[in-house]
């Protein structure tokens, strides 16, 4: 068993049915879920980070620094480090260098905030594709994968022009391209959540339950 596990909790752990779900909720934490979830999906989360993975527009920053909020852990965003480290936004960075000089960044950029403890960092849609950034977050973190539908991420990308790989002929067409070669290797993120037209405090709270479950689990293997 590796040392991030939780510990076997009381009576009733694990057993979500028999317990009411209280919310947290306040003025300035609107849909925060229950205490006992945010310990639970702590617990699961223990040293590491979790990393949010998936395509452009499925909600990986905005969800990503609320998530981080409602857990009180740091939050990192690799694109806004690339744009931090460079003095330059992604766009003029693809425009000045290439897509190969973004990549090398954003791979050193990803092991740089694997490090030093639990948080949350939210990955660039192209990040999980490469096989070393996936290696190092599966030894540091925990990828949850933000799935979404081809609609869902249009309506949100089609909203700003930030994204190179979207300036071609056919935007849409391209996002489609996009989703099929890389939602298998998306797939094989330890943790899924549906991202769709839904506040985002619910797909937060969804990736706060499916965080929860993991201790949930665990929790039942200790016997
Ligand atoms: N559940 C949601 N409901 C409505 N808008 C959302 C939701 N999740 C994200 N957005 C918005 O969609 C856009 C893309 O989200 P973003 O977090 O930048 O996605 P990603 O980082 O995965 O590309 C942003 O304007 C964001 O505020
Ligand atoms: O899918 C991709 O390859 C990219 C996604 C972008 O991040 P978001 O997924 O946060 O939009 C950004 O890293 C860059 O434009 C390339
Ligand atoms: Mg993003």
């Amino acid at each position: 068993m590796s040392r991030w596990r939780a510990r076997p909790g009381p009576p009733g752990w694990g057993d979500r049915s028999t317990e009411r779900s209280v919310t947290h909720a306040t003025a300035a934490n609107p849909g925060r879920p229950a205490e006992r979830d945010i310990s639970r999906a702590l617990a699961a989360l223990g040293p590491r980070k979790l990393v949010f993975v998936g395509l452009m527009g499925a909600g990986k920053s905005a969800i990503g620094r609320l998530v981080a909020q409602w857990l009180q852990v740091p939050f990192f965003d690799s694109d806004h480090e690339i744009e931090r480290a460079s003095r330059m936004s992604i766009s003029d960075l693809f425009a000045a260098y290439g897509e190969a000089e973004f990549r090398a960044l954003e791979a050193r950029v990803i092991r740089r905030l694997m490090k030093n403890g639990a948080g949350v960092v939210s990955t660039g849609g192209g990040a999980y594709m490469n096989e070393k950034n996936r290696r190092v977050i599966g030894d540091k973190g925990l990828a949850v994968w933000l799935d979404a539908e081809l609609d869902v991420l249009w309506e949100r990308v089609s909203r700003r022009d930030n994204r190179p790989l979207l300036k071609t002929e056919d935007p849409k067409g391209t996002l489609q391209t996009l989703m099929e070669a890389r939602y298998p290797v998306y797939a094989t993120a330890p943790l899924r959540v549906l991202s769709r037209d839904a506040p985002r405090e619910t797909i937060a709270g969804e990736v706060i339950s499916a965080l929860a479950a993991v201790a949930a689990q665990d929790t039942g293997n200790v016997s």
